[in-house]
């Protein structure tokens, strides 16, 4: 079971750092501090993933931020706290200087971690990792080796990221294992969580395809908001008998099926029976938790397109502190259509990137929420 110690299971910086009195649940408008934000380092990679929401090549874009740009970046998110650094991409292992970096957000203080495909975690960049103070590294896994590796486009990567597992273990690296769900794998999830613990990982974070980049294409491997709902209740069933800490990621519909699994139960949330989930909300996009793609440009999160500017022309402070788009997000009075109705509204929010793929509008209604709010 992962509640009832108000925090992580494992006693690790990052949940201990949500704890401190940031309890995002039922909170509303103002400014906070970004508590993680994910950069995009690279536009680079070395898989083809058919949902990729950075549609990833090869090669890396002419204009990505610079070591120096970079550097200049975590400065300046320094001046807003010490948000969990995730170091996304793309492929982060595909730039040269990624150490010299996580090393330097180290130094200043940020929770540094690294999300990887984990295909080129070699031993010896496992302990490059260690050494510039990486606190934990993302794998992501989409089902069993067969699922995986058609899901990835590359034969053998599953087997590949395996051994990259491995050498994180012999190097003393945490780990967790991100999985993205959609039609292609949603039978197999089950499996890919038992294999996820039996394997040591720190926690279990499940994704939920978001239409953008490469996921545009597959319309077909979305799940409807029916089997969402499905999906979501066998995620709470499980958050209740796991050891592994888990978390749905562009599934803020879960909050509200954990409040009405509560309200059932007629238990109360607390931070004792439901841990961190009682400490936080469904979309953190331009709240707590933003992103800078690989050119500079700052988004709510990965999936929406909204430019909320871009640190070669603002300081990531004023961005933060002043974009319309994170205002708009940050007021959920103003949210439209059945989200706007919707008494869950502060603790689910919706997907505001799949609103804006579906209605051009990311104040609009989610379209993937099957639920009626009370007198609509
Ligand atoms: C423990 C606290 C954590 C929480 C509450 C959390 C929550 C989130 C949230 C809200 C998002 C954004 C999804 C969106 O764009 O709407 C996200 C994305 C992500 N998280 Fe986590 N996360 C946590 C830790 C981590 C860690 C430790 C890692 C990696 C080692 C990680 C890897 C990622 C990645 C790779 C993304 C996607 C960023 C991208 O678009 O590439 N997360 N997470
Ligand atoms: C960081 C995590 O984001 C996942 N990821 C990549 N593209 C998408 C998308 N369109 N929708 C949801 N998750 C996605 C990756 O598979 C990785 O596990
Ligand atoms: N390439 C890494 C992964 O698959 C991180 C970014 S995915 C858009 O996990
Ligand atoms: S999802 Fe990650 S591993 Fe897959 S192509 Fe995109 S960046 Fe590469």
């Amino acid at each position: 079971m992962n509640h009832g110690n108000g925090g992580c299971p494992h006693g690790h910086g990052a949940e201990t750092q949500m704890s401190q009195s940031r309890d995002e649940s039922g909170s509303e408008g103002g400014v906070r501090p970004p508590r993680i934000l994910a950069w995009e380092t690279t536009g680079a990679c070395n898989l083809k993933c058919k949902h990729c929401r950075g549609s990833s090549t090869e090669d890396a874009d002419q204009d990505e931020l610079t070591t120096a740009e970079a550097k200049k970046l975590l400065d300046e998110i320094r001046e807003t706290g010490t948000p969990i650094i995730i170091l996304s991409g793309g492929e982060p292992l595909m730039r040269d200087d990624i150490f010299e970096i996580a090393r330097y957000g180290t130094d200043l203080g940020f929770r540094m971690t690294l999300a990887t495909n984990g295909v080129l975690v070699t031993e010896e960049i496992a302990k490059k990792m260690k050494d510039a103070g990486i606190q934990r590294v993302s794998i992501s896994l989409d089902g069993r080796e067969k699922t995986h590796d058609a899901f990835r486009m590359i034969p053998g990567c599953f087997a590949d990221s395996m051994k990259g597992i491995e050498n994180l273990k012999k190097a003393g690296v945490e780990f967790q294992i991100n999985t993205t769900i959609s039609r292609f794998n949603v039978h197999e999830m089950e499996d890919v969580h038992n294999f996820t613990k039996e394997i040591g990982a720190a926690a279990h974070h499940f994704f939920f395809l978001v239409p953008t980049g490469r996921g545009a294409e597959l319309s077909e491997f979305e799940i409807t908001p029916e089997e969402y709902e499905v999906a979501l209740e066998w995620l709470y069933d499980l958050s209740r008998k796991t050891d592994l800490q888990i978390r749905p990621t562009c599934a803020p519909h879960y909050f509200r099926i954990m409040r009405q699994h509560a309200k059932k139960e007629g238990i109360e949330i607390t931070p004792k029976t439901h841990g961190l989930d009682a400490m936080t909300k469904g979309c953190l996009g331009g709240i707590s938790f933003g992103f800078i793609s690989r050119v500079g440009e700052v988004n709510p999160c990965g999936y929406l397109p909204v430019s909320a500017g871009n640190v070669r022309e603002q300081s990531f402070k004023e961005i933060w502190e002043n974009a319309k788009v994170f205002n708009d997000l940050r007021n959920y009075a103003e949210y439209k259509g059945k989200c706007g109705a919707c008494e869950y509204k502060s603790v689910c929010g919706g997907c505001r990137a799949r609103a804006y793929t579906e209605h051009g509008d990311y104040m609009e209604e989610e379209p993937l929420c099957s639920y009626y709010p009370e007198g609509y």
